[in-house]
């Protein structure tokens, strides 16, 4: 383990002001005030927005900022204005591509990109300046240099390939994050020594990556949040010596700092749906980062925990810390680290058992204020990454009660054990303390779940005001818009 106190430039969050408010409503109904045209035709659109049957306009011809996520199970978008007010927002769930009896995700991941644009409303698109996005960290493709398109199906967040872990324990530090058979360097190196295919025109790129290349048209470029997992170190700014003199660092994208402006969208891009000239495309980031930027907290001791189908910690600290034996490492965020790690347990693991109404009913009935006596080890298949790194750890899930509250009662305790004994790991490691949690994700509805939460991390728990990643990638892009090419 190491951890280690810098000072960074570039500060994301200081940078990042958002204009104050008009007075809007955050969840808006769209009222264009002068006639839809096509978009080549229009030339600006005053569009207001309701609140208690006022409309309330921002100035014409300002403009709007498009973030997506693509999370575990579905991709959503927001839009934002420079002052954080959403415009429009939805979600997709991801379609079902099967392609040799597998599900085909760049196809599915892909069509889904489309589809969101699909669905911002089209008078606001020529409205849009910028465009960002997250994806699933680790997520891995190698892409044929040629084409865009994958040589290999994508390795995903959670996979692990141990079969390239002793090799790359031997070039990293000790305890380094890639250290760890779900990183993105063990997946690259799996690939790199297992697959026969025309290595000549290969690169890497994360999931977020090649939905951006998409949009923007330049292969192998990455963000400092996705490529930390492949060994990229975001306090030199650059890879270390050791990953760059192995034979596949030529496979590694380029880095630039999230909410980059890469370029312009494609010309395709452009005409198919409506977007301006102006319109750039700007680096992403991981989901769980995305949400900790939706969630905009700003001071060290203050943490965001998705609880989306996997529990996802991210707490802002000054100190850096990485021991992939915990699977702990840092991202960094502006002038300091978010400290945290991703469990494997998390809404999946409900979603296997429960529909979205059944939890809302059953929690109905739950006392947060009651310990539940089962004790869980929730998740949906074998393995964990943190706060224990255990790739063989088994799913403990019994034994089931009769009643269907107290088993969901069980399973939303122990994961609270869990993210509990995941802040007090960071504590131990020497990150600065947590003093508040906001939560972000579809868990974060749940307020029985919240109260339980509370209890047993004994500290406040609130609901993110926004708590969709979708809303920290759009603010990746407001930051892209405000920095030129
Ligand atoms: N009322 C609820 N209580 C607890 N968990 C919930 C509730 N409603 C939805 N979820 C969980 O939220 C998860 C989806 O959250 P989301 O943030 O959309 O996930 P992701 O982006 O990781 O796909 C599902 O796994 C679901 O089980
Ligand atoms: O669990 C995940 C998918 O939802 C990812 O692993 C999660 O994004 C955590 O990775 P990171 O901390 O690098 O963002």
């Amino acid at each position: 383990m190491f951890a280690s106190t810098v000072s960074l430039s570039t500060p994301f969050l200081s940078t990042l002001t958002l204009a104050p408010k008009p007075e809007c409503c955050p969840s808006i109904k769209l009222v264009p005030r002068i006639g839809v045209e096509k978009p080549a035709r229009l030339k600006s659109m005053i569009v207001g927005c309701k609140k208690e049957n006022q409309e309330v306009g921002f100035q014409v011809g300002e403009r709007l900022y498009l973030g997506m996520d693509f999370g575990t199970s579905g991709a959503r978008y927001a839009l934002i204005d420079k002052q954080g007010t959403i415009h429009a927002e939805g979600k997709r769930e991801y379609p079902q591509f099967l392609r040799e009896e597998r599900m085909d995700w760049p196809l599915s991941w892909k069509t889904t990109l489309f589809s969101l644009l699909e669905d911002v409303p089209v008078h606001l698109r020529p409205l849009i300046a910028s465009i960002s996005l997250d994806g699933t960290s680790a997520t891995t493709l190698i892409i044929d240099s040629n084409t865009g398109e994958p040589l290999a199906r994508p390795y995903l967040y959670n996979e692990s390939c141990p079969d390239a872990l002793p090799l790359v324990k031997s070039i990293a530090p000790v305890n380094h994050t890639v250290c760890s058979g779900s990183s993105t360097l063990c997946k690259l190196v799996s690939w790199w020594n297992n697959d026969n295919s025309d290595k000549k025109s290969a690169i890497l790129l994360h999931q977020a990556d090649w939905l951006l290349w998409l949009l923007h048209g330049q292969l192998g470029v990455s963000d400092y949040n996705n490529a930390l997992k492949v060994g990229y170190d975001p306090e030199l700014d650059s890879y270390p010596a050791w990953l760059l003199s192995q034979p596949y660092s030529r496979l590694l994208p380029i880095v630039k700092a999230p909410g980059t402006s890469i370029g312009h969208l494609t010309e395709d891009i452009k005409t198919q749906f409506g977007f301006p000239e102006d319109c750039v495309v700007c680096t992403g980031t991981t989901d769980s980062i995305a949400a900790f930027l939706a969630a905009r907290a700003t001071k060290p001791g203050k943490a965001v925990t998705s609880l989306g189908s996997t529990l996802a910690i991210k707490l802002l600290s000054t100190t850096r810390i990485e021991d992939a034996r915990y699977g702990v490492y840092s991202h960094r965020l502006d002038d300091k680290w978010l400290v945290g790690g991703a469990s494997n347990t998390g809404g999946a693991v409900l979603k296997e058992i429960f529909t979205d109404g059944q939890l809302e009913k059953l929690s109905e009935h739950i006392n947060p204020m009651e310990a539940s006596p089962l004790d869980y080890y929730p998740l949906k298949s074998v393995g964990e990454r943190f706060p224990v790194a255990d790739p063989k750890m088994e799913p403990r899930l019994h034994p089931r009660p009769e009643s269907d509250v107290e088993y969901l009662h069980g399973i939303l305790e122990s994961i609270a054990r869990i993210e509990a004994k995941a802040y007090i790991l960071l504590k131990d490691l020497g990150a600065t303390q947590v003093d508040e949690v906001f939560t972000a994700g579809g868990g974060a509805k749940n307020e029985k779940w919240t109260k339980i939460r509370e209890r047993i991390l004994g500290l406040p728990v609130t609901r993110a005001t926004q708590t969709e990643a979708a809303y920290g990638a759009a603010l990746l892009a407001l930051k892209g818009a405000q920095i030129p090419i």
